[in-house]
């Protein structure tokens, strides 16, 4: 049974999901000068939510070890950096960039892990190559995976649909080449469901009115041709869902 955190209110929202983040940082470090928190984020609204959760927030930012924290990407947009469709452009501009400038110092920021840029526009070839070479910089497990979803269901760039059975029914590779994303760019690389079953942690974040017919999908019908809910069933008790109530408006309060 995965667990729901609701909220009416956005910034309590955005403030709670940067303690829950804080919390596995805790427990990830706990004890150990040494540890890393291994965290995979994803694209989207997320990152936004993460710049003001974690590095705009007073209370949790003085709490955050960033120089012991290795982000990593649920999924990256087989683009140069600088195009704005980039996952790891668009958190360096939105998180990456105010955090290292904050405050009348330059602050030591986390360690980043990027797909191959070098390797972008190459075709087939190159493209598995950039899957299979991020693939090895994965750790043996995420302490915690940190997931968005699409009004259609998807998650990371796995989407639901028979053309894209190739991408759920992974279950040996960790990272795969999405080459026909139905949305753009159809260039993609996406973790796989057993990375995220072997995450200690999952969460999924979920905002706004366009969300609300298929959190309705995913958390009552629970229609497993989507790959939320697949997450959902493969390790629902380690799932956390945060919604807003406009992503949540057809969720009964007591569910
Ligand atoms: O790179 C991507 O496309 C994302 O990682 C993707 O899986 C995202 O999380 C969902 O599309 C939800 O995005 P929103 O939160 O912006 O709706």
């Amino acid at each position: 049974m995965v667990k729901l955190q609701r909220f009416a209110e956005s910034n309590a929202l955005v403030h709670e999901f940067g303690k829950y983040i804080l919390e596995k940082q805790d427990s990830a470090l706990a004890g150990n000068s040494h540890a890393v928190f291994n965290i995979a984020i994803s694209g989207g609204s997320m990152n936004k939510v993460l710049y003001e959760g974690l590095v705009n927030d007073k209370d949790t930012f003085p709490h955050i070890k960033w120089p012991q924290w290795r982000i990593f990407f649920c999924d990256e947009r087989l683009v140069p950096f600088e195009d704005p469709l980039s996952n790891y452009g668009q958190f360096k501009k939105t998180v990456l960039d105010p955090l290292v400038h904050k405050g009348d110092q330059l602050n030591l920021g986390p360690t980043v892990y990027t797909i191959n840029q070098s390797l972008i526009g190459g075709g087939e070839t190159a493209n598995k190559k950039i899957a299979e070479e991020y693939a090895s910089l994965l750790p043996a497990s995420f302490d915690l995976v940190l997931l968005g979803c699409g009004d259609d269901g998807h998650t990371c760039s796995l989407f639901p649909g028979e053309e894209f059975n190739y991408l759920v029914e992974e279950m040996t590779r960790k990272v795969v080449w999405c080459y026909n994303s139905p949305k753009p760019p159809s260039n993609r690389i996406t973790i796989t469901l057993p990375v995220i079953a072997d995450a200690k942690n999952v969460c999924f974040l979920a905002r706004g009115s366009s969300k609300k017919d298929i959190m309705h999908d995913v958390l009552i019908i629970k229609n497993s041709e989507l790959p939320s809910v697949l997450v959902n069933e493969m390790i629902g008790t380690r799932v956390t869902w945060f919604l807003d109530d406009a992503a949540g408006a057809l969720i009964p309060q007591d569910c």
